[in-house]
């Protein structure tokens, strides 16, 4: 990564304020966070955790061409004014006082001197063109009735030329700091005469895959599963507005896993199917051993409940996406965008309410992430969202996002499934 990476050493999360009742802190001495029984937060609380520890990557200079998708990091102002000269916005021809006039010659788009016009007189004029002085309107060609050297045609004072500065002058703002850099952002830059923009860079984000059951062609079988996880990853990071490092297959081996996460340069690390607590399941031990720092330590909800967020000590973020499929996209999109986003230099986004007519049943505690397409009647779930299933969401434009409760929601937030999705955004 071209800098932008967050700075060494662990930023303190200040949990006040973040973690609701049930997930206060074990003090006992000489218990480090990852020794700590697991205590599932609440499903806002972990999004906004995984936020705040994140840190900003560094405002670095990038050439135009590197910068789409990075966030601004400076506010961007216009050196210059655009259009530079007073231009014609038509082909045709440029006029001076009423008609009709004498056309006494022509002006080419790159022309650097159109000459003068004096009352009664025109020039033939392509769009973009510099208009020539003295010119007080433009006459487009349909308009225009040419005999020889003699033009007729409607007038209006200024009709058809943009004016020096209409667009911006020298010092205007066009754009705040935080906004992110999309292609018309790349254009309006580069029409100020910008050839680099200062930015915040996109994070690194390495994927590790884990599983010894794990096969990466053909179907699932007795004893072989399929990996889905890994085929999904590389399109959430970039969705998502981070940039893809290494992906690698793993086997469940723990040494292997400390290797890995040792060895990556990346600003989060994904760890897939090793987050709960069965014999092959590491991620934890290998936390421990790393002496990171568990921020999040499972969640409460359906699915995604095992997912876990850590700090290494280097600042470096591990991500805990659990093995099911299903529940994996729903960690990244939870902890993994959360975090992202901060890594950005953008605030979390808050996530839009829909009606859900038909209903959905509450889980008691836990709150339950459910594939839904949104009609204009309101959210509807497509069904197939098990724990370890993808059809539902494949199909889903979002996860519905259902607080627990006793009975049944009528109305849910919205997690879109594309983290990329603008609608996400207030
Ligand atoms: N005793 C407990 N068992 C489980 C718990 C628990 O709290 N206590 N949680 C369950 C939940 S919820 C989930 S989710 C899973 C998470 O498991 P892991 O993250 O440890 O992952 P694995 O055990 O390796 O795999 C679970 C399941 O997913 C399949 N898998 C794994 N990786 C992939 C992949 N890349 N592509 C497709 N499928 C994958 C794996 O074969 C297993 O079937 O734990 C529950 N158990
Ligand atoms: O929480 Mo698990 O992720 O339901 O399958």
């Amino acid at each position: 990564m071209t800098g932008g990476t967050p700075a060494a050493g662990r930023r303190r999360v200040d949990n006040a304020g973040l973690v609701g009742e049930g997930c206060g802190v074990d003090d006992r001495p000489g218990v480090t966070r990852a020794h700590r029984q697991r205590e599932a937060v609440e499903w806002d609380v972990a999004r906004r955790l995984a936020h705040a520890v994140a840190r900003p990557g560094v405002v670095v200079s990038k050439p135009l061409h590197d910068a789409d998708g990075c966030v601004l990091g400076t506010p961007l102002v216009a050196p210059v004014a655009v259009p530079p000269v007073d231009r014609s916005a038509m082909d045709g021809y440029a006029v001076r006082g009423d008609g009709p006039w004498r056309i006494i010659g022509h002006v080419t788009a790159g022309a650097t001197d159109p000459g003068t016009l004096a009352d009664g007189e025109a020039a033939g004029i392509v769009t973009g063109a510099t208009v020539p002085e003295g010119a007080t309107s433009v006459v487009r060609t349909e308009d225009a009735t040419v005999t020889g050297d003699r033009l007729e045609g409607p007038v209006k004072e200024g009709r058809h030329i943009r004016r020096a500065g209409e667009e911006c002058r020298p010092g205007d703002q066009l754009l705040p700091a935080g906004i992110v850099v999309d292609p018309a952002v790349l254009g309006l830059a580069a029409t100020v005469g910008l050839n680099r923009l200062t930015v915040i860079p996109k994070p690194t984000v390495d994927a590790l895959v884990t599983g010894d059951e794990l096969v990466h062609r053909g179907p699932s079988a007795p004893g072989r599963v399929r990996d889905a996880i890994g085929p999904m990853l590389p399109g959430l990071i970039t969705r998502a507005g981070a940039q893809n490092g290494v992906l690698k297959h793993l086997r469940d081996d723990r040494d292997e896993l400390v290797a890995a996460i040792k060895e990556s340069k990346a600003n989060v690390v994904l760890v897939s199917g090793s987050s709960a607590s069965g014999p092959a399941d590491h991620l934890r031990a290998v936390l421990r051993e790393l002496e990171a720092e568990l921020i999040v330590d499972g969640v409460a909800c359906r699915p995604g409940h095992p997912q876990a967020l850590a700090q290494l000590p280097d600042g470096r973020l591990v991500l805990g996406l659990p093995g099911n499929p299903h529940a994996a996209l729903v960690a990244f999109l939870t902890l993994g965008v959360a975090a992202i986003t901060r890594m950005r230099g953008l605030p979390l986004p808050s996530l839009a309410n829909i009606s859900v007519p038909g209903g959905i049943t509450c889980h008691p505690t836990n709150t339950r992430l459910v594939p839904v397409l949104l009609t204009p009647q309101g959210a509807v779930p497509v069904g197939h969202g098990g724990a370890a299933m993808l059809r539902g969401p494949a199909i889903a434009d979002a996860l519905a996002v259902v607080a627990p409760g006793p009975s049944e929601a009528i109305a849910a937030r919205l997690l879109p499934i594309d983290p990329g999705a603008r609608w996400q955004l207030s």
